[in-house]
């Protein structure tokens, strides 16, 4: 039973608790939250670590009037539970629950609906200019961590902040830890500052000083920016922040709901930016996260059985795609010492990690940097080494000028890997891959891939690696389909698709993960005598022109099948060059998903509202038969997405 946790709803009862309750509610909280997570995967170690953080900013500021911003916004389930949204943890990232990010449709706490890194000091210094614009008295809050800090937006904000000195409170939750390890030498010198003994006992005197000075208010805040003056000339902890125009105080200890709320009561009205430097830990109060918080970052379900902590075995037997990935890329650079890998701050997620540890030399991780990983892959490629990007679908967007500038343009064969591709599922519209054929496939010289199975995955790394051309290929966050894989990588050329299966009623043209389903619909179409024809398209770009307007010309329609957006998608490619063949693009339906942001939710689920599982297909490809017979093309129909 959480005896102060059942009392407090909102930060209003959390103000109200005496102090030393605060940390049987801090216990209780992570407890609710290792409950809930253990049946309802969820970003764990993080959350662990900013319990007494997320209280203390909740006691010392005021977040209906005052603005919090995460960075991420993976941590911020603790500002849930206290935001009025306890009651529905319990179906966190679920379809129709809770979002596993803030989300300002949720809730008023929530300034924006975020989700990926980077961004949250530049759009929380957009908060405080525009209030000085508006004349709006009130704090703003931002929290970034060691690995965010580092990325280049946040270090643009800085460079912005510092200059216009602007008031901002960034409150830098230093944890040690991205996903993996933190790399980077903003990294390294955070860890500096950590291990500098000095400035403890300095902040300790700042502290002092502060407590007997009989002023208030106005001269309070000024006789405290002379201190921090003073504290400047002898302390060079934080004197990078310093130097960029911020007042740094730090470190301190982030699980100290004393120091901390004394420490940000202090702070909290100094004008200008200002750097709160916090050190917490990562899985805090859970040792399995505690000892292993990469593997509970992003947990899978795990079990609590006689205090061992198991964690559950999924899918047991299948094999992701990324996994498959992971293993083809260190087979092949055994014997092509030419290839180089590149991650951004994602080793594990993106299986890059197993190339890392049998290939260090050639191997990067750069941090939550996707620009720079991109920009790094033009050099190493213009010296003739062969790098291979693995970046989730949605943070390639991070870096779409550097796709187009520093690669594109230069013609540098770089191998791009998405991962994550499509619909992923329960972390929702700001991690759906739904874009990146859109944004790829009008970049002069670019060849994009997506395989139907895990024996073509690898046959694509494979042609990829060896090709002259600058090639992207996505699959989706998902097992293989294969039985058993097959190892021999055969070739096919670019811009091939292949005929799956023959039927005289209409084609089904499928890209990647979409194959699979369209031949189960294939076959459940055959049980009611309808006969498909199935094509795995393999290609987005170039799209096997011949075979696709030979089809066009044979069958009545053409049911294009992609996990992604419609909008300038593989069906809009498919549409525009049969239109643009003078055929009848009439006969092209297209399914996809719509013109909005799809919701959190499992993959499967959301597929199958979108009607691309199966059973969707086929009941499409039968509408659109009907369609077809009855009004010879669709044109003026309004039926054109039927599974929209
Ligand atoms: C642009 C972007 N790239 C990558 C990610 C994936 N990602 C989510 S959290 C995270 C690590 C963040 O580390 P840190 O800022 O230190 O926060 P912590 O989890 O340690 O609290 C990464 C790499 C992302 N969300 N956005
Ligand atoms: C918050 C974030 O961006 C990552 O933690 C992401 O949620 C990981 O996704 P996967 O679990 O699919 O690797
Ligand atoms: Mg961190």
């Amino acid at each position: 039973m959480n005896n102060i946790l059942d009392s407090v709803e909102f930060p209003e009862d959390l103000k109200k608790l005496n102090p030393e309750d605060l940390p049987k509610l801090a216990s209780e909280i992570r407890s609710f939250i290792v409950d809930v997570i253990s049946k309802n995967p969820g970003h764990l170690s993080s959350n662990l670590g900013v319990v007494e953080l997320t209280m203390a900013l909740h006691y010392c500021f005021d977040f209906r009037k005052d603005r919090i911003v995460w960075d991420v916004g993976h941590q911020a389930y603790v500002h849930k539970i206290l935001t009025g949204r306890k009651t529905h943890f319990s179906i966190l990232r679920q379809y129709k629950g809770l979002s596993g990010f803030p989300d300002k449709n949720e809730s008023v706490y929530d300034p924006f609906t975020c989700g990926h890194s980077g961004d949250a000091i530049s759009s929380a210094l957009g908060l405080s200019c525009a209030d000085e614009i508006i004349g709006y008295k009130r704090s703003i809050v931002v929290v970034v961590g060691d690995g965010g800090i580092g990325a280049g937006m946040s270090l643009e904000a800085l460079n912005h902040a510092g200059d216009i000195k602007k008031n901002l409170l960034v409150v830098l939750n230093d944890n040690e830890m991205s996903i993996s390890n933190t790399v980077g030498a903003v990294s390294k010198y955070l860890n500096k500052i950590r291990t500098m003994p000095i400035y403890a006992d300095i902040r300790k005197e700042l502290r002092g000083l502060i407590k007997i000075l009989p002023v208030l208010g106005k001269p309070m805040e000024k006789t405290l920016e002379h201190l921090v003056e003073l504290v400047k000339i002898g302390a060079t902890p934080g004197r990078i922040f310093e130097d960029l125009g911020f007042n740094y105080f730090g470190p301190i200890d982030g699980h100290d709901f004393k120091v901390l709320t004394e420490t940000i009561n202090d702070i909290k009205h100094l004008n200008g930016p200002v750097l709160l430097h916090v050190i917490t830990e990562k899985g805090r109060g859970f040792e399995p996260a505690y000892q292993n918080p990469t593997q509970f970052h992003s947990s899978g379900k795990f079990k609590l059985s006689e205090g061992k902590i198991e964690k559950e075995v999924q899918d047991a037997g299948k094999i992701s795609y990324t996994k498959v990935f992971s293993d083809a890329l260190v087979e092949f650079s055994k014997t092509n010492p030419s290839i180089v890998g590149i991650t951004a701050a994602m080793p594990d997620g993106t299986g890059m990690i197993s190339f890392g540890e049998k290939f260090p030399d050639r191997y990067f991780d750069v941090g939550i940097c996707e620009q720079h990983a991109v920009g790094l892959a033009n050099g190493l490629s213009t010296e003739k080494l062969k790098p291979v990007v693995a970046i989730y679908s949605t943070f390639l967007q991070r870096a779409y000028d550097q796709v187009f500038h520093d690669i594109c343009l230069q013609k540098n064969p770089v191998v791009f890997v998405m991962d994550r591709s499509g619909v992923v599922g329960n972390d929702g519209p700001t991690h759906n891959g739904v874009f990146d054929i859109a944004y790829l496939r009008n970049l002069p010289g670019i060849v994009l891939m997506s395989p139907k199975d895990g024996s073509e995955l690898r046959a694509m790394l494979k042609i990829a690696i060896d090709s002259d051309e600058i090639i992207a290929i996505r699959y989706p966050k998902e097992n293989i389909p294969d039985e058993k894989i097959d190892l021999e990588c055969k070739p096919f050329g670019i811009g091939e698709a292949e005929i799956l299966r023959e039927g005289k009623d209409g084609v089904l043209l499928a890209y990647g993960c979409m194959v699979q389903r369209c031949l189960q619909a294939a076959e459940q179409l055959s049980g009611k005598g309808v006969e498909a024809t199935v094509v795995n398209a393999r290609y987005a770009k170039p799209l096997d022109k011949k075979l696709i307007l030979s089809l066009v010309r044979k069958h009545k329609l053409i049911l294009t099948v992609e996990d992604h957006a419609l909008a300038g998608g593989f069906g809009s490619a498919v549409l525009e060059m049969v239109s643009d063949e003078k055929e009848d693009a009439g006969k092209i339906v297209r399914m996809g998903i719509p013109d909005r942001f799809m919701e959190h939710g499992p993959r499967e689920v959301i597929l199958k509202n979108l009607g691309l599982d199966a059973d969707g297909i086929a009941d499409t490809f039968i509408a659109s038969l009907d369609l077809t017979e009855i009004k010879g093309s669709f044109a003026n129909t309004g039926k054109r997405h039927l599974a929209v």
